[in-house]
């Protein structure tokens, strides 16, 4: 099985390219990158961006297409409209699952693409999309709506539906609830994922580790609810065996989901 994940290096290790690689790896799915920008990054936020030429991104892109079987892909940070835009013309030729996880802002508050690249992201790359996987921030910047409850969560799950992608999950780590809530919605269908919320700061990382982990699970057979909801038993053991390392938001423990023999009960509810 081999996925690809086309996103940002992050020096520190703990999100980004390496978190997605990382958890491919411990879910028996070989890993393929396309880098769309390097950041100087370590737990304590990120502190420069160099991104890559569309054109090149492109080029990375094709690469991997043209000799590897992939089966599933997922998008991390995309920084500009450019490469948006480069990366959305080769992938509008490809039937492969795609996992867009709209990447917006760091935990520490730096920007992963810029103000003129959502417009690009809602047109080109989310009528391509499977499944989309905002927070709550990011899930308001692509429905213009403002998110205060679950009523409201729904709406905006139902209006990015309306954008093109298949399925939404509208993650729960944000909220002041007191569980880690994920909403999910389909077509057809509609879930809500409970795991308890941790006390931890070790949370560098949770979103690209979560799709990465869906990117994995579909590449393995799983069907989409299926993927997803195995995919929050791997982010919440790496958010519960934090590994103490950094002096910042540290990073969360991709080793876990297999120490734990992947044990980690997660509440599914009809939504
Ligand atoms: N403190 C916590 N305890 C348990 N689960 C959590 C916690 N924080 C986040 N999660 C879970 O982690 C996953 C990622 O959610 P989150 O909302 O943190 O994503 P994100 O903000 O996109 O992450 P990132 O900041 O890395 O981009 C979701 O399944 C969410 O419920
Ligand atoms: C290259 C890259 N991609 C994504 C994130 C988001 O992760 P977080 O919100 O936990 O900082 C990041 N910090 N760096």
């Amino acid at each position: 099985m081999i996925s690809l994940t086309i996103a940002g290096s992050d020096s520190g290790g703990g999100a980004g390219i390496q978190a997605d690689i990382k958890t491919f790896q411990e879910l028996g799915v070989f890993g393929t990158t396309v880098i769309t920008a390097l950041t100087d990054q370590n737990t304590k936020g990120v502190h420069g961006v160099f991104k890559v030429t569309p054109q090149f991104v492109q080029q990375q892109l094709s690469s991997v297409l043209e000799d590897f079987s992939i089966k599933s892909i997922k998008t991390g940070m995309l920084y500009s409209a450019e490469i948006i835009e480069a990366a959305a013309a080769v992938l509008r030729e490809q039937k492969i699952p795609l996992v867009l996880d709209p990447v917006m802002i760091a935990k520490g508050g730096e920007k992963l693409l810029q103000n003129s690249a959502v417009e690009a992201l809602i047109e080109q790359l989310l009528p391509l999309t499977t499944i989309c996987t905002p927070n709550i921030p990011e899930a308001e910047v692509l429905t213009g709506m403002s998110i205060k409850d679950s009523k409201d969560m729904e709406r905006a799950a139902r209006s990015i539906l309306q954008m093109g992608s298949d399925w939404v999950v509208i993650k729960g780590g944000h909220t002041g609830e007191k569980d880690a809530v994920d909403r999910v919605y389909g077509h057809d269908a509609a879930f809500t994922m409970t795991t308890p919320r941790k006390k931890t700061d070790h949370t560098h990382g949770t979103g690209c580790t979560f799709s990465a982990a869906i990117t994995a699970n579909i590449a393995k057979g799983y069907t989409i609810p299926e993927a997803i909801i195995e995919a929050k038993k791997f982010v919440h053991l790496a958010i519960s065996y934090p590994l103490f390392i950094g002096s910042g938001k540290g990073p969360t423990n991709h080793f876990a989901f297999n120490q734990q023999k992947g044990v980690c009960e997660v509440v599914v509810n009809e939504a």
